[in-house]
């Protein structure tokens, strides 16, 4: 048994407090909102986030973040990408001994090209960290909290601490491997969600599952594309938190970042179908960073762009999609052949 903390009590937080709750963890759970922090405590419900859900009773919560610190030094990092620097920059304050990160969250800063365990590294100073590890893959919480197997990839450049993680979380409907590729793990979960966006999208304009299964397998493709020039083993992107996480996330009725883009197929504006959604959709601000990246690198993405164009360039979603099919004649393997985009 161990002490753990986790830091933020959206859906993930939630479900992943339960999981090492159930495995007998000390674990204390931080919401930044203190009537949520007193919910969990006293009613064993997270309303919010995870309806359904009674939690276990021996998993606590507090919106006390300095007492949340001196909990313990095994700290899982479960807010959206957008909070990661200033929770980071507030816990650096009050550590007095190198933590643990385990952080669960899946985007890229744009403009900075920064991934999570790069803007963790920017906050926390080197004498409060022992390690980061990312913990990532085809897992969404609404199924982690009904115990329906989940698999997940823990990976660290130390493989020891990516086993620790595998150790604390194992359960059995919770199945974690090891991994120590950071980089292809964290690009693989951020950019996911572009393609979840785009997979919604054709659904809300009424494409059924041709299109559906381009856009994953075209949609990898560019994931790899990048993720090689990122530095990433191109091998991770065939594994659990590359296309496993994609299928789940460009399939699954669960998924925020599909709904937002079903709402965007189906004509909503993008603020409106934030406020419908009411959680993070991660794959807005990650979009940016693609395109970004993809002209940074000097990598085609034309999934990825034609999305950036109707996020951000209000181009009518269904002629984005008819000029990525009228784009010129390519080879498959492209990459094989210079020249052909
Ligand atoms: N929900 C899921 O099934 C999964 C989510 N993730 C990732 O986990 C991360 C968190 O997502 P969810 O829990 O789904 O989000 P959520 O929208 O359910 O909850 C986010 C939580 O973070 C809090 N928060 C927002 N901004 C904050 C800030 N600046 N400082 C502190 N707390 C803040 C919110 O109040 C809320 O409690 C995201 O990066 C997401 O991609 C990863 C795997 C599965
Ligand atoms: O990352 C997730 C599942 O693995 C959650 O995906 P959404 O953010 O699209 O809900």
């Amino acid at each position: 048994m161990e002490k753990i903390t986790v830091l933020g009590a959206g859906s993930w937080g939630t479900a992943l407090a339960i999981v090492l709750a159930e495995n007998n963890h000390d674990c204390l759970l931080w919401s930044h909102r203190a009537d949520q922090a007193i919910e969990i405590t006293q009613n064993h419900t997270n309303k919010k986030y995870l309806p359904e859900t009674t939690l276990p009773t021996n998993l606590r919560a507090t919106s006390d973040l300095k007492e949340a610190i001196e909990h313990s030094q095994t700290i899982v990092l479960a807010v959206p990408t957008k909070g990661i620097r200033e929770v980071c920059a507030t816990i650096n304050d009050y550590l007095s001994n190198p933590a643990l990160i385990i952080h669960v969250s899946k985007g890229i800063e744009p403009d900075t090209f920064k991934r999570i365990s790069e803007m963790i590294e920017e906050e926390i100073s080197p004498s409060n960290l022992q390690e980061i590890v990312v913990l990532s893959g085809p897992s969404h919480a609404e199924e982690v909290v009904l115990q329906h197997p989940t698999t997940v990839t823990a990976a660290c450049r130390d493989l020891t601490y990516a086993e620790k993680v595998q150790d604390l979380f194992m359960r059995s409907y919770f199945r974690v491997y090891s991994s120590s590729d950071v980089i292809g793990v964290e690009i693989g979960g951020a950019l996911k969600n572009v393609i979840g966006l785009a997979a919604g999208v054709l659904a809300g304009l009424g494409y059924g599952d041709n299109a559906k299964a381009a856009l994953i397998t075209r949609g990898l493709t560019e994931i790899t594309r990048l993720g090689d020039k990122m530095g990433a083993n191109p091998r991770t992107f065939s594994g659990l938190s590359g296309i496993g996480d994609l299928i789940a996330t460009c399939t699954s009725v669960h998924s925020r970042n599909w709904r937002a883009g079903n709402l965007l197929g189906k004509g909503y504006k993008l603020e409106q179908v934030l406020e419908e959604i009411g959680m993070v959709v991660e794959g807005v601000r990650t979009t940016k960073a693609a395109y970004q990246l993809s002209n940074h690198y000097h990598v085609p993405m034309p999934i990825s762009t034609a999305l950036y164009h109707v996020l951000f360039e209000n181009e009518d979603p269904k002629t984005a999609v008819d000029s990525l099919m009228e784009r010129s004649k390519k080879h498959e393997m492209e990459d094989l052949y210079e020249g052909h985009e």
